[in-house]
């Protein structure tokens, strides 16, 4: 089940970044040892009463001459549509309504999206009020008067957003053929190894408007089985801007890796594996879907025995916080071992979605116990009591303990190797929640 994606758009200044940061306060997911990408603060997951959403700060304008400054603003509110179920549209009252508001407003009110008017800094509520209702102007619908530094009118605010959402029982939800993102740097071959998917098994192609989101998703069938590309149609498009800005690859990337069952991250042989990849791979990681490394172009480089070896173990090392990773090397140009893509994609979904009895599970910690002993701390050593899998998708584990703070990562992860040793979980990251039990409970 995708989260729902929530896009703060507007002028340079206005507050979104101090929104974005007052909304995702601690919620921001940081996973230490994923690189980069959460930090930058584009992307977080927000929690409001029951709704967990993916809010997104399509920000980062430079502020320049105000030709630039709208084009801009075009461009972000075009990422916003295409990606988000709700946009929520900022604009600044002390500086009231500009034009370029009003021709972003006209843009967002075509696309038929709902759009959240978001009136900032509106910190002394009677003394701007009047300020407020000129925004009414733009036609979009009632302004929601707010103060991001003062964290005043957020309630309101996202219990309209949340009011906003489609309903959970969407066409998507039902549909459960496997759905792949392919995502990478520029120029890695993307669309190439998508086109090569299309032709040369001649599959019926139909494109399947998604159903909140303007992504064009693309149907393939191999083997009598139905799988959905994401987004291909934007891919296999060459992008109109050339140098797309690296926010929005990463806005793209998350977007559509938030609807992917497996996300196939592709890098360049002929480049080798860099921190950029990493850092792809890790919005992957971070919200804990199937991953298949796919280094392309392999017929480009100058090979020996050794050569796969040495590269598995270089991408490896980069990627170093994704051990489970499936790798493989193909060549979209000639089509090597690209049907094998496939055989891949059913193995991490069926990885993905595997339920281990509980007996099983207490069975491999006794044993795995009794081989290493837990650590202890000040005389108190760790007891493990129990385990069980809560969820699939990635596969989830909660561990009873007696006390969280002795559950050491690295005695998570022996464990977490002790359950791989048994049943591979190849291509999927594993998820353990630390609960704590009194002893006399
Ligand atoms: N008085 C007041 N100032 C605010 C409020 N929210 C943000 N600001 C200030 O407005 C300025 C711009 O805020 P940012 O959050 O950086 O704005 P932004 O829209 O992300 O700007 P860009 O990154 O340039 O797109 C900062 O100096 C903030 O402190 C508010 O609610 N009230
Ligand atoms: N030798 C070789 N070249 C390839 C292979 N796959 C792609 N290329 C070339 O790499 C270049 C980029 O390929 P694209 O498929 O456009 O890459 P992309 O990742 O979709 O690029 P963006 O749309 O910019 O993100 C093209 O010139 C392709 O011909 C391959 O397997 N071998």
């Amino acid at each position: 089940m995708s989260k729902p994606i929530v896009a703060i758009v507007g002028r340079p200044n206005v507050g979104k970044s101090t929104l974005f940061n007052a909304l995702a306060g601690e919620n921001i997911s940081i996973v230490k040892d994923t690189p980069g990408v959460t930090r930058d603060r584009i992307y977080a997951d927000v929690e409001w009463l029951n709704h967990t959403f993916t809010l997104i700060d399509t920000g980062g304008i430079e502020p320049d001459s105000n030709d630039i400054i709208l084009s801009q603003m075009r461009e972000q509110a075009q990422i916003a549509i295409d990606t988000a179920d709700v946009i929520l549209f900022m604009v600044d009252v002390k500086q009231g309504l500009v034009d370029s508001d009003s021709k972003v407003a006209d843009m967002l009110r075509r696309s038929h999206k709902p759009v959240v008017l978001t009136v900032n800094k509106v910190d002394h509520h009677e003394k701007f009020l009047a300020d407020v209702y000129e925004f009414y102007n733009l036609g979009i619908g009632d302004p929601f008067p707010i103060s991001s530094v003062n964290k005043q009118g957020l309630g309101d605010l996202l219990d309209q957003v949340i009011s906003l959402f489609p309903e959970s029982v969407t066409e998507e939800e039902e549909d459960d053929r496997p759905k792949i993102a392919v995502v990478g740097k520029p120029n890695v071959g993307k669309s190439s190894i998508i086109n090569k998917l299309l032709g040369e098994n001649r599959v019926i192609v139909s494109n399947i408007a998604g159903t909140t989101r303007d992504a064009i998703d693309t149907e393939v069938q191999w083997d009598g089985k139905e799988y959905v590309f994401i987004d291909t149609a934007g891919l296999r498009r060459k992008n109109k801007i050339k140098e797309e800005l690296e926010r929005y690859s990463i806005i793209r990337t998350v977007t559509a890796v938030e609807r992917a069952d497996v996300v196939v991250v592709v890098i360049d042989a002929t480049e080798g594996v860099t921190e950029q990849d990493a850092k792809i791979a890790g919005i992957a990681h971070d919200r804990g879907k199937g991953i298949l490394v796919v280094v392309n172009k392999w017929d480009a480089i100058e090979k020996d025995d050794k050569t796969i070896y040495k590269y598995t173990n270089k991408v490896k090392e980069v990627l170093s916080f994704m051990p489970y990773a499936e790798i493989m090397f193909v060549s979209a140009e000639t089509g090597q071992r690209l049907p094998k893509l496939f055989e891949k994609i059913d193995m991490i979904i069926e990885n993905q979605t595997m339920r281990i009895a509980t007996g099983v599970l207490n069975e491999i910690m006794s044993e795995a116990i009794a081989l290493q002993q837990p650590p202890s701390d000040k005389g108190k050593r760790l007891k493990l009591y129990y385990i069980t899998q809560v969820a699939v998708k990635p596969p989830t584990f909660v561990i009873f303990v007696n006390d969280k703070k002795l559950m050491h990562f690295s005695y998570t992860r022996y464990l977490e190797n002790k359950i791989r040793d048994t049943f591979g979980f190849k291509g999927t990251s594993l998820k353990f929640i630390i609960r704590e039990r009194k002893d006399n409970e």
